[in-house]
């Protein structure tokens, strides 16, 4: 799938948004994929799954023993990536703040991760995720992710395959542009505290 494809995915499915938007970083930005929406039709999400699956190398495919994401917006990729590669998925979650792996998910010390998301921006959850997982003893080989929407300028500290790439501006609160600073934002993510 080209990125003109994966972009048609995303229109059809209604979750290319525009207005004002307070991410998960506390930036602020006039466009929000809303991935849920793609993904809430199985077939499409299975079908993504498998193109991101494909962008991996072949011998990064052969190590990997695990799929870790990143609740909420991490989840229904994650599992799908663990159909795509034959593996289990499972996931952290951040009732108290910090990602945590709840629900009797373990990770063996040594076994060899693939972190997925859903979108990056910053790179911010990625890199509190990997924490986590390293916390447990898991070694993170690479990070897959539907979109990196820092057109390659997260700093995630391992290899980075996101199926669609693309740079959409970012603000600080207290830099607005003027057509932002008239509305106010809306945060559609789970995050409790902006950071
Ligand atoms: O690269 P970053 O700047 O960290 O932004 C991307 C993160 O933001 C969103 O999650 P969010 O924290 O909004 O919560 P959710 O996944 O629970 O909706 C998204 O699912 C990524 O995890
Ligand atoms: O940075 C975020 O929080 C974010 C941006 C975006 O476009 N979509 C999303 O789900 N989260
Ligand atoms: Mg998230």
């Amino acid at each position: 799938m080209n990125e003109d494809a994966i972009l048609a995915e995303f229109r059809a499915a209604e979750a290319l948004l525009e207005g004002h938007f307070v991410l998960s970083s506390g930036k602020h930005s006039a466009y929000y994929l809303q991935c849920a929406r793609v993904l809430m039709s199985a077939e499409r999400a299975g079908r993504l799954a498998l193109a991101l699956a494909q962008k991996l190398p072949r011998d990064l495919k052969a190590e990997i023993d695990l799929v870790v994401s990143p609740a909420m917006g991490g989840l229904i990729i994650g599992h799908e990536m663990g159909r795509a590669l034959g593996v289990d998925a499972i996931f952290l979650e951040r009732p108290e703040g910090q990602f945590t792996l709840r629900r009797g998910f373990a990770i063996e010390p040594g076994q060899k991760v693939l972190l997925v998301e859903d979108v990056v921006t910053t790179g911010l959850s990625s890199r509190e995720a990997m924490k986590a997982v390293r916390a447990e003893g898991g070694i993170v080989l690479a990070e897959a992710a539907l979109v990196d929407r820092s057109a390659g300028e997260a700093e995630l500290g391992v290899p980075f395959y996101p199926l669609v790439s693309l740079n959409f501006p970012v603000y600080e609160p207290d830099a607005l542009p003027p057509e932002l600073a008239a509305t106010p934002g809306i945060k559609p993510g789970s995050r409790k505290n902006a950071v």
